[in-house]
């Protein structure tokens, strides 16, 4: 027997159309992403793929995505889950920023160490300025970061897919995760035994299902990086999200 786990990273939000480093900045989808949004939940319903649980992050472009998909799969009824830990990568002072013109000020080392670096986070972003999260009542009380490169990110997942993702995996229910690029990232890692330098070339297409039998046993993919509902459209999207910046 094993375990079904889909991976849904949200639909193309606003500041993805504009190019600019989003993280905890809670912005909506554009009109493309809610077609890709629904167009997820389509891919489900073909392949059979019926979530019986959604956990999703505090933000609006997953909670959205999340219920658009659910809505054209028919599953919109389901339990719902939410953390912060489930959160895009806290981008600290580059929240805000175009990306093309963060590449052509720093240059290509430094923006590919902030983007896809396992372990170097952007400078820390201030408190009380226009993109920090820090008065955001949704966190109150939580030891939220300030930045974050993807190590961190995977210390503040890690503990909420033991603690409650795993236990509706071993429930036998499907799985559907709701989430983001880089939040993603950090659990295919987990999930794939991915090495630091392997994982800066994995991106996350925005709206496409990602499908991981799991062993019973061991929790581990039967199938090393799942499989994407639509295959061809995720090759295009992947190198889209790569070529960010450029
Ligand atoms: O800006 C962000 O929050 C993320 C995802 O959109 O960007 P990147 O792919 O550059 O890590």
């Amino acid at each position: 027997m094993t375990y079904t786990l889909v991976l849904l990273r949200h639909g193309e939000s606003e500041w993805n159309a504009k190019n600019l480093f989003t993280g905890w900045v809670d912005v909506p989808l554009s009109e493309k992403g809610i077609e890709e949004a629904k167009r997820g939940g389509r891919l489900m319903t073909d392949a059979g793929v019926l979530p019986d649980v959604v956990h999703t992050s505090l933000l609006r472009r997953a909670i959205t995505t999340a219920n658009l998909a659910l809505d054209a799969a028919d599953r919109h009824w389901i339990p719902v889950k939410r953390s912060w830990r489930l959160n895009e990568r806290h981008y600290g002072a580059l929240q805000g920023k175009n990306k093309k013109e963060t590449l052509e000020q720093y240059g290509e080392e430094q923006f590919m160490l902030w983007r896809r670096s396992y372990d170097v986070p952007p400078p820390e972003i201030e408190l009380g300025s226009e993109y920090s999260q820090d008065a955001d009542p949704r966190y109150a009380g939580e030891p939220i970061p300030r930045t974050e490169a993807l190590a961190q990110v995977l210390d503040r997942a890690l503990p909420y897919w033991d603690a409650e993702i795993v236990p509706d995996l071993k429930a036998g229910k499907t799985v559907l995760v709701a989430a983001h690029g880089n939040s993603i990232r950090s659990i295919v890692k987990y999930l794939d035994d991915i090495d630091e330098q392997t994982i800066a070339g994995i991106n996350i297409p925005t709206g496409i299902p990602l499908l991981y039998e799991l062993d019973e046993e061991t929790l581990k993919p039967v199938t090393a990086g799942g499989t994407y509902l639509d295959p061809e459209a995720a090759k295009a999207a992947i190198a889209a999200v790569a070529n960010q910046g450029r």
